[in-house]
């Protein structure tokens, strides 16, 4: 694994905006930092020097208050040699907590950007996301922290180093020729661990999915009843197997190299030690020297091994910086025009003209020159066999997606010519695939149209018009009742009635109350909205659905062809086009596809002929 390089511009880049991130995260922390780093650099070299001054003035006579002093000054600078790694630490715990609160911000501000679902939907946009989520701090916080280490460390070596330097000079430039291969192979090191990360990120997101799988609640019953423990676990292991190889590879490689090198310091080390001896017995050098020589060489020795580490975790840190900044700097998925539109209240209605469209250029076409009107204030259905593409169609209206060819019109105004975040705010809809959200009776409701958060009686109201009311009025905590049990808040921790589960036809109704909590929206879509219920909900929501939609626009998704017989329209979705459209008495009259699955439907119903769908 060779690693990804960085151009020195962009690392420049990542540079500014890294130590610009941590900056305004943690001012006062980095300030704080910068003066340890300053001091924890001269301690050392400081007991150093102040060992050689005593162990001389010893065998020099000098007088004992002078020595007191020193031996004073060397026990302050032992102390804060001591003390001064431990507040840099702690100073540094937190600035990484201030940073990770900043990047996590940013990042969830550029996800949101991202308006449609394409970009969400690329799997290795989804291993950058996870990347930049796990280590997007790391960027900042490391790149500081080793920055900081930096000057420490060259503080601490040119101290060191101007010993040695003035003590002999050929042991000087030796020890320091023998780190050259150190920051070298680091550089390359580092630059396999940051490649690793992203070609990890892959094993690791499958490796969490096959563990939520076998830990969490939503696959429980199947993975018991079908016996997928197993299946699943090795599946799981597999990952967990891949990913440790990968790593495995690598420490291999370190481990050998930083062996070889750790012998080339201690040959150096062990050269410089048998001259100072050798020269203090000739009498070239006093014993002070030799304590000092003894401090220099390690001092050095440890001082360059860090700053060369430090190089690389700077150089590491960039690298990772990369996927954050990939992600931040992320082109909106959809164009947003720079001067959008206002979306205004929907007078004439909504035309798809020719509408193509596919998941990509790799994914089959779905729509294929889709021709449909749904004209403001009637109800238009919307049916077809599965995959048919009609809630393909739906995320189109939303715009999570655009057509590739021919366009949407709302009022003849090209969807695209709007902001997608305004468009939405005339949408009403029910999707078919909606979310359960692990949050109370209450808040589940209110994400419909969250200015109904504080509003107990607009959530009830349209809990009520969604059949619901009750249920959820019934439960240990009315509407503050959390409806998971996965979760529970504070005090929560012991109290068995704290969360609760619904049925699918509860949860069903409570997707429908988030509906209804948008119905005076210039466009409603109901995706499935009976799918879950049973047959007398059914028949009693098809009946308030059928007043709500009185007079509104409304788009309708139903395979119960008797929920949609009484819509002012009805399209037939077939091979990516319009296939049939009338009203449902022309349509059963034209004794096409539709009336051929009504007829199927509506004698699945009668005792005397068995259904065959
Ligand atoms: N995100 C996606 N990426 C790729 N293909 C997709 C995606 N979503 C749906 N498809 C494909 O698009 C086609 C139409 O799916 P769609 O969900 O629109 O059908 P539908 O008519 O709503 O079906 P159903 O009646 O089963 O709900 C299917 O072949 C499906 O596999």
């Amino acid at each position: 694994m060779t690693g990804p390089r960085l151009a020195p511009r962009r690392a420049a880049r990542h540079t500014r905006a890294a130590l610009g991130l941590t900056w305004r995260a943690a001012p006062a922390g980095t300030t704080a930092d910068l003066l340890l780093a300053v001091l924890a650099g001269v301690a050392p070299v400081l007991v150093a020097a102040l060992t050689k001054l005593v162990l001389d003035g010893l065998t020099r006579g000098r007088s004992p208050g002078s020595l007191a002093l020193l031996g004073v000054g060397l026990a302050v600078a032992a102390a804060a040699g001591v003390l001064l790694p431990h507040l840099r630490a702690y100073v540094e715990k937190e600035r990484m907590r201030a940073v990770s609160r900043l990047v996590r911000r940013r990042l969830h501000d550029a996800v949101l950007r991202l308006v449609g679902l394409v970009r969400l939907e690329d799997p290795t946009f989804q291993d950058r996301l996870q990347a930049a989520q796990q280590t997007g701090h790391l960027g900042p916080t490391q790149l500081t922290g080793n920055a900081l280490g930096g000057v420490q460390s060259l503080i601490a070596l040119s101290g060191f180093l101007g010993v040695l330097l003035a003590l002999s000079p050929v042991i000087g430039l030796l020890v320091l020729a023998a780190a050259l291969p150190t920051l070298w192979l680091q550089l390359r090191l580092n630059r396999a661990r940051a490649a690793m990360v992203l070609h990890l990120e892959h094993f690791q997101r499958r490796d969490l999915f096959f563990a939520q799988l076998l830990v969490g609640v939503p696959a429980a019953k199947e993975v018991r009843l079908f016996g997928l423990g197993r299946f699943l676990g090795d599946r799981m292991l597999a990952e967990l197997h891949g990913m440790h190889a990968v790593e495995q590879r690598l420490d291999r490689r370190e481990l050998r190299a930083q062996s070889l090198l750790g012998l080339l310091g201690a040959v150096v080390a062990g050269v410089g030690v048998v001259y100072t001896v050798a020269a203090a017995a000739a009498g070239r050098l006093t014993p002070g020297d030799v304590v000092i020589y003894l401090a220099a060489v390690p001092g050095v020795q440890g001082a360059l091994g860090s700053l060369v580490g430090q190089l690389g975790a700077i150089h590491r840190a960039l690298l990772l910086f990369d996927h954050y900044d990939e992600v931040v700097r992320a082109e909106r998925d959809l164009p947003v025009p720079a001067v959008a539109r206002p979306v205004p209240p929907l007078r004439r209605g909504i035309e798809l003209c020719d509408v193509w469209f596919r998941y990509s250029p790799r994914h089959p076409w779905v729509l294929r020159g889709v021709d449909l009107f749904l004209p403001a204030g009637s109800t238009t259905a919307l049916v077809g066999l599965n995959g048919a593409g009609k809630s393909t169609l739906v995320k189109l209206l939303c715009r999570f997606y655009d057509p590739e060819r021919g366009a949407i019109r709302w009022d003849g105004v090209d969807l695209r010519e709007f902001d997608p975040a305004a468009l939405r705010e005339r949408l009403g809809a029910v999707f078919q695939d909606f979310m359960p959200y692990d949050l109370t009776a209450a808040e589940n409701i209110a994400v419909g149209d969250l200015a109904a958060r504080d509003d107990p009686g607009r959530l009830r109201a349209a809990a009520r018009q969604a059949g619901v009311d009750e249920t959820l009025a019934a439960l240990p905590r009315g509407y503050d009742t959390l409806l998971t049990r996965i979760f529970y808040e504070g005090p929560d921790r012991d109290d068995e009635q704290a969360g609760v589960v619904l049925s699918g036809g509860q949860w069903q109704r409570v997707a429908l109350a988030r509906g209804f909590l948008r119905a005076d929206r210039d466009l409603l879509i109901l995706d499935e909205p009976s799918s879950g219920l049973d047959a007398e909900a059914e028949h009693d929501l098809h009946t308030r659905l059928r007043d709500l939609r009185r007079g509104r626009t409304s788009l309708l998704i139903s395979h119960r062809l008797n929920a949609v017989r009484d819509a002012d329209t009805i399209a037939v979705l077939a091979d990516g086009r319009v296939a049939e459209y009338g009203r449902h008495d022309e349509l059963l009259a034209a004794g096409g596809g539709y009336a051929r699955l009504f007829t199927l439907q509506a004698r699945g119903y009668r005792e005397d002929s068995p259904a065959s769908v």
